[in-house]
């Protein structure tokens, strides 16, 4: 692996004695990782089940390491949702923010979804979580993670720091920053993390950083906590960046983050002014931990916030909507979808709990995309199969997962049943992958076009 020279010239200033063992570890093999996702399966039944060999991630109760040979990703249980494919050290920071059910939290620098998907299963689907992502493209992949892991308590927006911070003064009681960085935690995983790097570049995520973190102070109430988190190593984009963080606000603290399983702390020598309290900070280093390297702070603002002046979002959706989308529910689930509805022309919604308004946002997906409404008709979408449990419906069709069905299904194929049920929730060795309809025989596949394999 080619390095730039002046990132090794750098790093070995900085590491000393260090360095050559921080080096060797680009002759290893990367670090490789997954989550079980704890809204669909627990930890034994997922461990009964799963057909790869894992070993416990010791700083995260739901992260296992698989070996680099396997291939998690193109496994049913992976189109199921029941894990998110995640860097091992990435697992942390969720760990430190620790989001409790029913609070209000916002994820500012979101897609591809790894810490939003592990926050939303921390909440046990409740409450409210804004996952934002400022680039158009990443938010889709973001949108789809958050779908195949049957999340429902998230609002996704493709919006800038600014705007949100302007809507939503004093709104959140935890934020996470897991910030835009020069990337240098990526090096072994990714050869364009390698071409990208400059020192220019690292400085010009420093400023970026700043400006996203003074946008996440305005969001955040008296008593919140901030996490900061980058996957690089540069002293300017971490210890120097939260050292100038603090020196604009007194009222933020750093709570101390605890130290375990080869975690190690930020560095005083590393601020520019010998600041104690950074040793608050983590490190995961590749050198000292199963993982490719972040940096992680935990602060809490215990000054006086604005307060939010905003409204809650509330319905919009007509009587006859409504009644088609009860209709469907009544004929195919067993539950009864309780929350606040909402329409986006003829599409379906149900809303997080305490979802504020989100007029003149750019919205990608508002809680559980229920279905669309049709001529009369309501047909259900893919988030809301994923969302659901077998149990919640009435009629579903299981395939085993090394059975030719169920690559049939996931290509989009037709199955043959000889029954006339209806609406069928599809499932996987128990576990919901999709809506089949069934009609004289024959169910109609409809697993989305974009996420059907060829093979
Ligand atoms: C480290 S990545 C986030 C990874 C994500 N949290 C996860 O766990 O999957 C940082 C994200 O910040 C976004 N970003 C880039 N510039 C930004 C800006 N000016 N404000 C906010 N986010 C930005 C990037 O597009 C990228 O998706």
């Amino acid at each position: 692996m080619k390095l730039p020279s002046e990132f090794v010239e750098k790093m070995k200033g900085i590491l000393q004695e260090e360095a050559h063992r921080f080096f060797a570890t680009y002759e290893e093999e990367k670090a490789s990782g997954l989550r079980f996702n704890p809204l669909k399966i627990d930890r034994n039944t997922f461990l009964d089940i799963v057909p790869f060999a894992l070993s416990p991630v010791p700083f995260c109760p739901t992260g296992f390491y698989y070996d680099a040979h396997e291939q998690p990703g193109k496994h049913p249980y992976h189109a199921a949702g029941l894990y998110y494919i995640q860097e091992p050290s990435a697992m942390f920071v969720a760990e430190t923010l620790q989001p409790n059910p029913g609070e209000k939290v916002l994820d500012l620098c979101a897609a591809p979804g790894g810490k939003t998907t592990q926050l939303a299963a921390m909440m046990k689907n409740s409450g409210f979580l804004l996952a934002n992502e400022i680039h158009p493209k990443r938010v889709k992949a973001l949108s789809e993670n958050i779908e195949r892991l049957g999340i429902t308590n998230t609002l996704v927006t493709n919006e800038t720091p600014e705007k949100l911070a302007s809507r939503f003064e004093g709104f959140f009681d935890k934020i996470l920053v897991d910030a835009p960085c020069s990337g240098e935690g990526m090096f072994r995983k990714d050869d364009e993390a390698i071409r990208y790097w400059s020192e220019e570049h690292v400085q010009q995520c420093a400023r970026q950083q700043q400006h996203i973190l003074e946008c996440a102070y305005r969001m955040l109430k008296e008593g919140g906590i901030l996490v900061y988190s980058t996957c690089t190593f540069s002293p300017e984009e971490n210890e120097q960046t939260i050292e100038a963080f603090l020196q604009k606000h007194d009222d933020i603290v750093l709570v101390p983050i605890e130290k375990a399983a080869g975690i190690q702390s930020g560095k005083r020598e590393w601020t520019n002014t010998g600041l104690e309290t950074i040793e608050r900070t983590a490190r995961l280093w590749p050198h000292h931990l199963q993982g490719e390297g972040h940096f992680v702070t935990k602060m809490k603002k215990t000054g006086p916030s604005p307060v939010w002046k905003g409204r809650y979002a509330s319905s919009n959706v007509s009587k006859q909507a409504l009644r088609d989308y009860r209709n469907f529910e009544k004929a195919t689930l067993q539950i009864e979808i309780t929350k606040t509805m909402y329409a986006f022309q003829h599409h379906l919604f149900a809303l997080p709990e305490d979802c504020p308004s989100f007029d003149g946002l750019k919205v990608v997906r508002a809680g559980l995309h229920l279905g669309e409404l049709k001529k009369q008709r309501f047909e259900p979408n893919h988030a809301l199969a994923l969302a659901l449990q077998r149990h919640d419906v009435q009629q579903s069709l299981d395939i085993k997962s090394d059975h030719i069905e169920c690559m049939k299904y996931l290509r989009g194929e037709t199955l043959s049943t000889g029954e006339d049920r209806g609406w069928l929730l599809i499932t996987v060795d128990g576990y919901p992958l999709g809506w089949g309809k069934e009609v004289k025989g024959t169910v109609k596949n409809f697993y989305p076009k974009g996420l059907r394999i060829n093979m």
